[in-house]
């Protein structure tokens, strides 16, 4: 049960998933074009028509499924969707005179959707494109100044729509209007942490039957420390946690990572794979390349550890959401419709003949969500609010070809730039913070001798969820000192460059 997301490009799509779950709901994101039996597989009780990039007067604007529209369930359209729903019910959508985006007041609101929510409404607006005509059956029931179709509804077919954005903040009111919609779908409102552990733990003892026994990746990270904890508590001794030392940790990791993953009472295994995974890297400079390399090389070093503990059948990863959709595409990648950014290890790196069956209780999960059950599983907060550390480590930050001697270099970096915000109360701050060894050498001086080495980029970044971020507005004293202390400890390096690119246009890692 629960309530389908259609997507028809918006930016915000997997906000409104945030702000139902948010509300106690459970909600999927699908293609807009997902067919009907698809949706089906969902058991929705209502759907929701995201924004998107197109007009509907479009010839090529993407609509839902053949059947998809004769449902009989509540709808909600959001900004494209709600143009959508006007257009396909034989209303009209122009081109509206000006293009109205940012802050707009409601000067008058009823109906289903605003019941109970009283005093101003500011809405969040992003459109071209405005309803001018509406379908039979439908009602205005909101305005604003330059919009006199600001939402719609049909009470009898349960259909309603908003020009607005009521997922984003900048709509302050806007999670009243959703709550509306679902108590209008009938939606049970009881996820919340608590609940999600235990039907996680259902799911996973389903899964694995009785017998069955598990290998887990583990990595000393956020999400595979916590589903160590969620694991036992489904598995008991039946699981075992493989960390692989690939030679492309950070420096003193490997004894951290041991240290730390201890007292969590769990089965461990520290396996040394570094020559495996250097050997396979040789020569490897395309990104997506050495992506899949590291992802073959993972399997084969779980393969070769269940060679000496016997046999297991299923093998469990920390796959979160954002993993999961940015590999979209790839050999394992959902079938989303989303472009391939970036075959992560764990998903679109895994190789075709894979032997072991996953289980990823997290895939639907945004990381503070982990983080929340983290904190209900009793992980300490060191581990819990630890920065994210990528599967394929520092190989994806030394772009080019990786060697030992470039490790070597970039492993020094990283530690004089993360001990020194940890020094100077910055680490908790940032989201994520990162080194990357660039392939530029460039020419300096230093005590009046020529040089020509590298240059190493610093970038770090606050986000919530990792699909979007800012990139950190570190304090240029920090700065000045890092570059500083870099230059004078790695003498392989002669210059110091901060990354002020956000995600979206860049990503968070260079590779
Ligand atoms: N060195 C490693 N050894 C074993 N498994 C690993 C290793 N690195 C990553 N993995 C597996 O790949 C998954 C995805 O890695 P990812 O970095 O996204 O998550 P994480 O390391 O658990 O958490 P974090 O995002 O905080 O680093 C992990 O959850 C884990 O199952
Ligand atoms: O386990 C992982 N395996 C991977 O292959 C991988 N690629 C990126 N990342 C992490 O994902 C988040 C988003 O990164 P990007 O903006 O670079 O895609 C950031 O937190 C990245 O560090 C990975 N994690
Ligand atoms: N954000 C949107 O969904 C925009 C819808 C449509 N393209 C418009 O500009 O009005
Ligand atoms: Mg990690």
């Amino acid at each position: 049960m629960s309530v389908v997301i259609l997507d028809f490009g918006s930016q915000f799509t997997r906000l409104i998933a945030r702000r139902f779950r948010e509300l106690g709901a459970y909600s999927v994101i699908l293609p807009g074009t997902a067919s009907l039996e698809r949706i089906a597989q969902e058991e929705p009780q209502g759907i929701v028509l995201s924004g998107g990039p197109s007009s509907v007067y479009d010839t090529q604007a993407p609509r839902p499924a053949p059947g998809v529209m004769d449902l009989e369930l509540p709808m909600l359209g959001l900004c494209y969707g709600m143009q959508f729903l006007a257009h396909e019910a034989g209303g009209n959508v122009k081109r509206a005179g000006k293009r109205e985006y940012g802050k707009a007041d409601l000067t008058r609101y009823g109906g289903q959707l605003f019941a109970g929510i009283q005093g101003e409404f500011v809405a969040w607006m992003s459109h071209s494109d405005s309803v001018t005509e509406l379908p039979q059956g439908y009602e205005v029931v909101a305005e604003t100044e330059d919009t006199p179709v600001t939402a719609i509804e049909n009470p009898v077919t349960r259909r309603y729509g908003v020009q607005f954005h009521p997922e984003v903040v900048h709509t302050p009111k806007g999670g009243q209007l959703l709550a509306n919609f679902l108590d209008i779908c009938g939606v049970r409102r009881d996820w919340n942490a608590a609940h999600i552990v235990e039907e996680l733990i259902s799911d996973v003892q389903r899964q694995v039957g009785e017998e069955g026994r598990v290998l887990l990746g583990i990595s000393g990270g956020v999400d595979s420390s916590t589903l160590a904890l969620l694991l036992a508590r489904a598995v008991g001794e039946r699981l075992t946690a493989v960390f692989i030392d690939h030679g492309l940790l950070r420096l003193g990791e490997r004894e951290q990572v041991e240290a730390a993953l201890r007292p969590l009472g769990v089965n461990l295994v520290t396996v040394d794979a570094k020559d495996e995974f250097l050997g396979a890297l040789k020569g490897v400079s395309d990104p997506e390349l050495k992506r899949k390399a590291i992802g073959r090389e993972f399997i084969r070093a779980f393969e070769r550890e269940t060679a000496k503990l016997g046999h297991f059948d299923f093998l469990a990863q920390g796959t979160l959401y954002p993993d999961v959709i940015e590999s979209a595409g790839g050999v394992h990648g959902d079938k989303s419709g989303a472009a391939n950014i970036k075959s992560h290890h764990n998903v679109g790196g895994l190789p075709e003949d894979l032997q072991f069956k996953l289980v990823e209780p997290f895939r639907t999960l945004f990381k503070d969500e982990v983080r929340e059950i983290a904190q209900l599983l009793g992980l300490p907060d060191h581990i819990r609010m630890r920065h994210p550390f990528p599967g394929p480590g520092l190989a994806i930050r030394c772009l080019g070809e990786v060697t030992e001697e470039k490790l070597d270099i970039l492993k020094r970096v990283d530690d004089i730039f993360i001990s020194g915000l940890r020094e100077f109360g910055l680490y908790d701050g940032c989201s994520q913070a990162l080194a990357v060894l660039t392939p530029i050498q460039s020419v300096g001086v230093m005590g009046d001798e020529r040089t020509y080495s590298y240059t190493t980029a610093l970038r770090a970044v606050t986000t919530d969820d990792f699909m979007t971020a800012e990139w950190a507005r570190l304090p240029y004293e920090f700065l000045a000192t890092m570059s500083n202390r870099i230059v004078n400890q790695v003498h392989e390096i002669n210059r110091v460059v901060y990354d002020i690119t956000g995600k979206p246009p860049a990503t968070i890692e260079w590779e």
